[in-house]
């Protein structure tokens, strides 16, 4: 039956599509019931396909489930038959556990097989319907059905029709074969493969770019109609392995009646919206969705791609696991996995994701802790854990959704009031405040930018659409409100409010003020009044004049609420009180009562010495400061230098002096110079001491002698120079000839400073710049 409504289904997705020549999946088997021996092939060595964190006999319990989960099959058998390293082998088992097989199946009486692997390839279908002569199925046979027989949505049966291709284009090269081209069945397609003429995988190219259009037009148009509710609003997907209880957590969450869970593998199917308000106010769209399994094809994954397609852009994901199965950790695996691989971003996942334990109620789940992550324990059955999983919704929701709380100040009369309630952003209700009340709402930026728009058309609304401002534009920059209206007086009667617009100074020349005159209406007293101040010359109290402009004002809108109700500023006049500014005038009025010095005066002050300077009163600046410090600094450095110039000098002339009368220097270590006696000394012995003495005396002996015969030579010199100066000026000698003789040509001798090398470079410019010039080479002789 199943087969038969599968193909009817295809059949008409076919037709839809234009393409009726081409069936899918086999319905050969669609008219029966089947009695299924479910076989679970347990990897012994290796990881094999399954999870290595799932027991054997919890997957054969899935797989029973999943095949009871169809009508028209029942389990009637199921056992784990070891396998050595995978399932990918073209014989799964070996002939001793095939031989057990078929007698399990013979005393079972199946008349099919499920093998739980993912999806078996067309050698092993074929290999074992050859030893089994029953229908083999594997998981993707019977996900496959499953989804078949609960879909309900255009979008769901086309991912079905989608997900079939690529299976059916894996079979391709096997259907050419002889022994299946007869027989398709066995790999569960249509006979109508088997006899297309032509290229088949063209045809399935074709068909699966069709379903790829319609399936984007139909989830186009069912986005549309979600965002058209209200595209504001946060979305929060409920995610999970099948049969985690996704359906009932959606149900308590917003109280939606058409949900009904079931306990059935793959009860949903099609992702179904469901609204509730969350405690900030905010209303967030809960999505309920197809619930996810291990071990499946990633193309029957991908198929569902369009399902899951809002998980992606979800502004929070709620990941609910079923910590009443024992399998739960390995689930979770399957379940990130299936997340990553649809796209949904890594950052999402640490960021946006509640990690939620359900069934908590159930035996066995009361024991799981999970130090990992921070889930928050509930059971959907009896509503434990949920205000706490509310909270941390909401708190997601706020920043995801990059809501602000904000407070309002509103006047009672208001009308924006009835605007927020009316959009429900009034969760908890105002506080009065005099005439206010003060109102604490959560927005969102969009929602603030709604607000401000119906503040300000609010404030709009309130003009008459007859009014009509005019501008009496350039008049005088000194010209006063109450000038201007005693000039103009008497004002029409249509004139029913004036505001004055002061000059800004800062324009000076081009610096005017302006007068605003709103009329009632489009009056003739208008155009009387342009007629007589257009061009008019008004004059100021500074003897300002200036012609005037009368003109229709560019902007005709108005003041966002009445002037006279435009409260004044609390903070004017507040300097008046302000204690820093009160010191700071305090501390002026001092300054002031100072006299401040001319520059000449200051420039004599800073000559005078500094006793004298202190005593002047004056006003000390913070540059005339500076330079009396200065110059003090100065004059005390100069100071010191003085001294240490001075000390230097008797330095130097006390030197000279210990010089002349120094003794050597063991006379002089032996004499001391008055100072005490060295350590050594006392430790001598009277015979050296003797000695010492003896030869400290013919040094002083010798000392005497020297200078004796200094001061005689420099006596004898004195007198030689004053005689031959007398001599002299008796007979002055001619003077030397040599010395004054000029030798022209010859290279003028190097400086001290210069080197040889130096000099030579000099010659050899010289050369080259005057080729005359004599150069004096390195090894020449010093001129005679
Ligand atoms: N004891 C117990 N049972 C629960 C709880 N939550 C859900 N169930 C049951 O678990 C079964 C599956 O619930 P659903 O809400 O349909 O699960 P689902 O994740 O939507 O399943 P699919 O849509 O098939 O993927 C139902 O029989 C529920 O009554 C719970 O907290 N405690
Ligand atoms: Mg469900």
């Amino acid at each position: 039956m199943i087969f038969r409504r599968i193909s009817q289904l295809i059949s008409f997705r076919s037709f839809s599509i234009g393409r009726p020549d081409v069936a899918t999946t086999s319905s050969k088997f669609a008219n029966e019931r089947w009695s299924v021996l479910v076989v679970h092939p347990k990897v012994r060595w290796g990881s094999g396909s399954a999870s290595v964190l799932k027991q054997a006999d919890r997957q054969l319990e899935e797989a029973v489930a999943l095949v009871n989960n169809l009508p028209n099959m029942i389990a009637v058998d199921s056992l784990i038959m070891p396998v050595d390293y995978n399932t990918k082998r073209k014989s799964i088992w070996a002939a001793g556990n095939l031989e057990k097989l078929v007698t399990r199946r013979e005393a079972a009486r199946a008349t099919a097989l499920m093998i739980n692997v993912d999806v078996l390839s067309p050698s092993q279908q074929e290999k074992l319907f050859r030893i089994f002569e029953v229908p083999i199925f594997d998981r993707y046979n019977i996900v496959l059905s499953t989804f078949k027989e609960f879909a309900q949505t255009d979008e769901a049966q086309l991912q079905i029709a989608l997900a079939e291709i690529p299976y059916i284009k894996h079979r391709i090269h096997a259907l050419s074969s002889k022994r299946l081209h007869s027989r398709p069945e066995i790999l569960h397609i249509e006979q109508q493969y088997a006899e297309v003429e032509g290229d088949l995988n063209e045809i399935l190219r074709k068909k699966e770019q069709d379903l790829r259009r319609d399936l984007k037009e139909s989830t186009r148009k069912s986005s549309e109609s979600i965002k058209s509710k209200n595209s504001s609003d946060a979305v929060v997907a409920v995610v999970g392995y099948t049969n985690s209880g996704k359906t009932s957590l959606v149900k308590r969450l917003t109280g939606a009646s058409s949900l009904t869970p079931k306990n059935q593998l793959f009860a949903t199917l099609d992702t179904t919206r469901h609204v509730a308000k969350l405690p900030s106010g905010r209303s967030a769209v809960f999505t309920d969705t197809i619930g996810f399994l291990s071990d499946l094809p990633m193309h029957l994954i991908t198929a569902f791609e369009a399902t899951l397609a809002h998980v992606k852009s979800a502004d929070v994901i709620i990941h609910l696991r079923d910590v009443s199965n024992p399998d739960w950790k390995a689930q979770e695996e399957d379940v990130v996995a299936t997340l990553k691989s649809i796209g949904v971003a890594e950052n999402v996942l640490t960021e946006r994701m509640i990690t939620v334990d359900n069934k908590i109620d159930k035996e066995g789940a009361e024991n799981i802790a999970d130090a990992t992550t921070k889930s928050i324990r509930i059971s959907c059955k009896t509503g434990d854990g949920m205000q706490d999983l509310i909270d941390r919704i909401n708190q997601k929701v706020t920043i995801a959704t990059k809501c602000k709380t904000i407070r309002l100040r509103l006047d009672v009369r208001s009308p924006v009031i009835e605007w927020l309630y009316h959009n429900e952003f009034v969760v908890v209700e105002p506080v009065a405040d005099g005439n206010n009340l003060i109102f604490d709402v959560v927005m969102s930026e969009s929602e603030i930018g709604r607000f401000r728009k119906k503040m300000s058309s609010r404030s709009e609304k309130r003009e008459s659409p007859d009014q009509v401002k005019v501008a009496l534009r350039r008049l005088p920059k000194y010209m006063t409100e109450k000038e201007v209206l005693e000039q103009i007086s008497p004002l029409p009667e249509e004139v029913i409010d004036t505001y004055f617009l002061p000059a800004n100074l800062a324009f000076d020349h081009a610096a005017y003020a302006t007068l605003i005159l709103l009329f009632s209406e489009y009056c003739d007293s208008m155009m009387d009044f342009e007629r007589r101040f257009d061009g008019y010359i008004f004059v100021d109290s500074r003897g300002n004049d200036s012609t005037a402009v009368v003109e229709a004002s560019v902007n005709q809108n108005f003041a966002k609420c009445d002037r006279p109700r435009i409260k004044e500023d609390s903070r004017v006049g507040a300097i008046l009180t302000d204690t820093y500014y009160l010191e700071f005038c305090k501390k002026l009025e001092k300054e002031k009562s100072i006299p401040i010095m001319t520059l000449e005066q200051q420039i004599r002050k800073l000559n005078q010495p500094e006793d004298i300077r202190t005593q002047i009163d004056h006003l000390e600046t913070p540059l005339v400061k500076y330079f009396l410090e200065k110059e003090t600094g100065r004059r005390r450095e100069g100071e010191a230098r003085k001294q240490r110039r001075d000390f230097r000098k008797a330095e130097k002339q006390k030197n000279v002096l210990d010089v002349l009368m120094k003794p050597t220097v063991a006379a002089s270590t032996a004499s001391t110079s008055g100072g005490p006696p060295r350590k050594e000394n006392k430790e001598m012995t009277d015979r050296e001491r003797e000695k010492l003495e003896k030869i400290e005396a013919k040094k002083k002996e010798r000392n005497a002698l020297r200078k004796q015969r200094f001061l005689e030579d420099r006596k004898k010199k004195q007198q030689e120079e004053r005689e031959g100066r007398g001599d002299a000026a008796e007979n002055p000698k001619p003077p030397r000839e040599h010395k004054k003789k000029e030798r022209p040509g010859r290279a003028p001798r190097p400086s001290p400073a210069k080197t040889l090398s130096e000099q030579q470079g000099e010659d050899w410019i010289k050369k080259l710049t005057d080729p005359k010039a004599a150069i004096k080479k390195k090894h020449d002789s010093p001129p005679k």
